[in-house]
């Protein structure tokens, strides 16, 4: 490996801009995110985090998008509803356009990772909430993204099934190493997955934090404790009261 590959980054933006209706959501983003890094994007409801996720996946009007990004070639979407399309049945949505000869069989070891190997063959309507965000992270994994987007995958979800998807997402990240960018409003889940959490404030990233804690994280510990208090503060939680 050279050290132009080791040290180039996954995820660039140089000066983005996006605006709607002249009205600027996301203002001058400049930001380079490392291969295999898992980034949280954290902001405000309206911050512009969904719009700058959206045009790094290519799903919004190149024209309206100023300045220069690069994301890599093969680049997964995760949305918070499932996306199963009712009439294929689970295994069947996660082979649906993938070319490769072991499609079937990939898609069984992928639905036995994600704990559905005996849901290959229902249908998506008989799948309970959690487990279909399960069958469409598989979806989303069986194509071996180098970059993960994921737009508040688990927003939907109980807490307790939240939690049991924050072990598994983190988990299978941790076999292949894509790159991941969460969009979040969960502080917490920010801060058990991410190595580095960003805040999107009037269209720019107005904080950028490493997390160095090592896995698996405990929201006791002091470090964790500070930064969790540190932002909810920005997003504007009265802290004294959580
Ligand atoms: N297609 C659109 N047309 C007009 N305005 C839009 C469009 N998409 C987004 N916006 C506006 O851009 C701003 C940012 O929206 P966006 O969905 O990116 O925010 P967000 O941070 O993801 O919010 P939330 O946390 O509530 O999901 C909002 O004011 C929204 O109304």
């Amino acid at each position: 490996m050279s050290v132009h590959q080791i040290f180039s980054p996954a995820v660039t933006l140089r000066d983005v801009s996006r605006a709607f209706a002249g009205r600027t959501v996301l203002d001058r983003i400049s930001l380079d995110i490392r291969k295999g890094q898992f980034v949280a994007l954290l902001g405000e409801s309206g911050s512009g985090k969904t719009t700058l996720l959206r045009a790094l996946a290519g799903l919004d009007d190149d024209a309206e998008i100023q300045g220069h990004f690069t994301v890599p070639d093969h680049v997964s979407v995760l949305f918070q509803d499932a996306r199963l399309l009712p009439w294929l049945r689970v295994i069947d949505n996660l082979t649906l356009g993938l070319r490769r000869s072991d499609a079937r069989e990939a898609a069984q070891e992928m639905l036995a990772a994600v704990g559905l190997d005996d849901k290959a063959d229902v249908w998506p309507g008989t799948l309970s909430g959690g487990q279909k965000q399960r069958a469409a992270l598989a979806r989303s994994l069986l194509r071996a993204p180098d970059l993960l987007l994921a737009d508040e995958p688990f927003g939907a979800l109980d807490a307790l099934t939240r939690l049991k998807m924050h072990a598994l997402l983190f988990r299978l990240v941790e076999l292949r190493k894509p790159t991941v960018i969460l969009v979040t409003h969960d502080v917490d889940e920010a801060l058990l997955l991410a190595d580095r959490i960003l805040m999107l404030k009037d269209g720019r990233i107005a904080e950028d934090h490493r997390v160095d804690l090592s896995h698996p994280r405990r929201t006791s510990h002091p470090e964790f404790e500070a930064l969790r208090l540190r932002l909810l503060r920005s997003l504007g939680v009265e802290t004294d009261i959580v």
